[in-house]
């Protein structure tokens, strides 16, 4: 990024907007806001062992998970930068129960609604390694003017209008993806505005990592177990045995797979046959950049991510994402193994 040829995230976003003669705005704006609220955010989490903003916050969140103060701090930061403004009709987060409908003069009006993981990666909080947010943004189904309902936040990601992250890592980085393509930008502290570093960004077809919590293998399938041997098996002409990475913060491990290729995986096993991550705002997100950026996201039955109809708020999904040729050969062998079964 040289600093002669700066390019604001600002800036960019004008310049995309001015391809659609009939488009608002709004989206812009709603992504500016976005980003305002990760430099909020970032703030803290630079100096988290400074300020008293590390450990359990002492109580947990719908899904029973303790909540760190971070996941917190994040909540509100979200929920009160997306009330202030006027693009944003609503939310829903995977801190709070429920979506909540900001029922104000200018939301009541707003055509977008934004899901969120405030903070991802909270294990890792405490640890000093990357975490992130992650974000969804939707056009509301329910009518302008009247509070946002359930079905707003229940659209299947093929819907998504547009879906991103910021990486709190070695520097702070703003990701996001609309239909036109994936961008990335980093976060110039002297000036405090994210700027275009990664234009274009496209998720290699074939990478040479794999990142998946090995140590739950006792509870995997056959199917799963046999892709996890053909991993690690050598075979030079394909470049294996692949490099096993596994940061435990989705958003650190899908940033790398977005730039160097690989794949992510996070399964259903015999105790939770839906896995761990969240549809709606972890695995839809990052489903739609990886597809914008060439990769593919599906669940343990092949079935496309993004064409999931989602029943509730919080529901989990397993998830095989990254760069295409990988989750194909990983789809042979769970859904062999599966069928066989
Ligand atoms: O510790 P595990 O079971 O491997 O799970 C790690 C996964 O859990 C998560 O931390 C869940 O996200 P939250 O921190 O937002 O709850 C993901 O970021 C990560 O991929
Ligand atoms: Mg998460
Ligand atoms: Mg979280």
């Amino acid at each position: 990024m040289s600093q002669s040829k700066l390019i604001t995230m600002d800036e960019f976003t004008i310049q995309e907007t001015r391809k659609f003669p009939q488009a608002t705005g709004d989206l812009s704006a709603l992504l500016r806001d976005i980003g305002l609220a990760g430099k909020i955010i970032n703030k803290q989490v630079r100096k988290a062992g400074l300020v008293d903003i590390l450990g359990q916050h002492g109580a947990t969140n719908v899904q029973g998970e303790e909540q760190m103060k971070l996941d917190v701090y994040a909540n509100d930061t979200l929920i009160n930068i997306l009330k202030n403004c006027t693009e944003c009709a609503g939310i829903a987060s995977e801190e709070n129960d429920d979506h909540m409908s900001y029922e104000d003069t200018f939301s009541f009006n707003s055509k977008y609604v934004v899901l969120f993981d405030p903070l991802d990666g909270s294990s890792n909080i405490d640890v000093n390694a990357s975490i992130g947010t992650i974000f969804a943004i939707y056009r509301r189904v329910s009518e302008l003017g009247k509070p946002c309902t359930q079905a707003d936040f229940l659209q299947q990601g093929r819907n998504l209008v547009a879906a991103g992250y910021i990486i709190y890592g070695s520097s702070t980085m703003m990701v996001y993806a609309t239909r036109l393509g994936v961008n990335g930008f980093t976060l110039e502290p002297s000036i405090g505005e994210f700027c275009l570093s990664h234009p274009n960004m496209k998720c290699p077809e074939k990478g040479k990592i794999y990142s998946i919590n090995q140590g739950n293998s006792v509870k995997y399938d056959d199917g799963m177990l046999s892709y996890l041997s053909y991993c690690m098996e050598s075979n030079k002409e394909e470049g294996r045995p692949y490099s096993q990475r596994y940061i435990g913060s989705m958003v650190a491990d899908m940033h790398r797979t977005l730039i160097k290729g690989g794949i992510f995986i996070y399964p259903g096993d015999k105790g939770a046959p839906n896995g761990k991550l969240r549809l709606q705002y972890e695995c839809n997100p990052m489903a739609f950049i990886i597809e914008a950026a060439g990769g593919r996201a599906v669940n343990g039955n092949g079935e496309n991510i993004l064409d999931i109809r989602p029943t509730e708020l919080h529901q989990r999904v397993p998830v095989f994402i990254g760069s295409k040729n990988m989750v194909d050969k990983a789809m042979e062998f769970v859904k062999t193994k599966e069928t066989v079964a």
